[in-house]
């Protein structure tokens, strides 16, 4: 199908955001994205980093139509954010930072609120309520006003009322923020059932384990430019590699003896790191497998003991360090650009 019409949706083929060379300049000349070019398939659980001030919020008040491109193209569920600004509203979902539920309202009657405020038609309402309730887990709590409920409880809520109209694309944007560690780990359940029903989710977040524990794939802003996209684990191989700890017996002074026979060693590539931590030091390279029994010679070759010795995986916070720490034009020259993903 194909047509100019607001609510035509140009193809079923569409991605759910394909978004070319978006630039967005505040009116007091802040580039809080600068030139951004990425694509995100229907269905994909997909996460959105960077550190404060990198151009998040930015980009999603773009993708919901709440901010105009300054240039560049954008496109949600195949509709054109500037062009077709209602059609792009009617099929995305938006759970903001702030919990927007109406405490005095009991979680039916903010869901019916929420189903008016959307246009459901009103013999959908009854189901469309019930089936969220029990997909929020709060079947048993619906006709209790939300001011009785903890805080993960109206986080649950809130994601319920942003998705009243079953939409194709919904935005969590730190969702999870200030929740207690049980709270946030019901919350996951339900964003993955959300996902597993079909949903396309763009979540935004601050947590690591959650972009971790969530996404299919992950892009990573920086000053407004995207610096990495891949799975979690490409991530963590690419930018991390692994982390190889060598326990030594003696005191500080021969741990940091230790760390320099490490920097000498020859087949640490210019790429790894050495650092000194309590009692050990911790080598980060792409070849831990080669780089440890070449490292243990020469330790043992130089008069060190060596008391214990293990391989772990980068994390994504390790990810995240390696990003602080490098120019964005150092990675964007190991990385593969965003736009191969689409
Ligand atoms: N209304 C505004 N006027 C001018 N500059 C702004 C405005 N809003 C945001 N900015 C700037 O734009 C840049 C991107 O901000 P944005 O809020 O998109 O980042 P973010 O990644 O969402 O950060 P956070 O995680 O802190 O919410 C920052 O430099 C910010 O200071």
């Amino acid at each position: 199908m194909t047509g100019t019409n607001d609510t035509d949706r140009p193809t079923d083929e569409a991605p759910a955001i394909d978004v070319e060379d978006l630039t967005f300049r505040y009116a007091d000349g802040t580039t809080a994205v600068d030139d951004i070019t990425f694509s995100i398939p229907e269905g994909e659980f997909f996460g959105f980093l960077g550190p404060n001030g990198a151009g998040k919020t930015t980009t999603i008040k773009i993708l919901a139509t709440l901010l105009e491109p300054t240039t560049g193209t954008v496109r949600v569920n195949g509709y054109d954010a500037t062009e077709q600004r209602t059609a792009v509203r009617g099929s995305i979902g938006y759970m903001a930072q702030a919990v927007s539920v109406d405490e005095e309202l009991t979680a039916r009657e903010n869901l019916r609120f929420a189903c008016e405020a959307y246009g459901v038609p009103s013999e959908h309402r009854d189901d469309r309520i019930d089936e969220l309730l029990a997909l929020a887990d709060l079947a048993d709590v619906a006709d209790r006003p939300a001011e009785q409920f903890s805080g993960g409880m109206k986080k649950r809520l809130d994601a319920a009322t942003a998705l009243v109209h079953d939409p194709e694309l919904v935005f969590l944007d730190e969702p999870t923020t200030g929740l207690d560690p049980k709270a946030r780990n019901r919350l996951w359940d339900y964003f993955r059932r959300i996902n597993d029903q079909g949903t396309t989710v763009f979540l935004t977040t601050q947590y690591l384990e959650e972009a971790d524990s969530l996404c299919d794939r992950l892009s990573v802003i920086k000053d407004g430019e995207l610096v990495e996209d891949g799975s979690p684990e490409s991530l963590k191989r690419r930018v991390g590699g692994q982390v190889l700890r060598v326990d030594l017996a003696g005191d500080e002074s021969s741990v940091t003896a230790a760390a320099d026979v490490a920097r000498d060693c020859d087949v640490l590539d210019a790429d790894s790191t050495v650092e000194c931590g309590s009692g050990s030091v911790r080598v980060t390279t792409q070849r831990a497998n080669e780089v440890g029994t070449e490292l243990l010679v020469e330790l043992r070759d130089a008069g060190h003991t060596v008391t214990g010795f293990d391989i772990e995986e980068a994390t994504l916070d390790d990810v995240f360090l390696a990003i602080a720490d490098e120019d964005v034009a150092d990675l964007d020259a190991d990385a593969e650009p965003a736009e191969a993903s689409r």
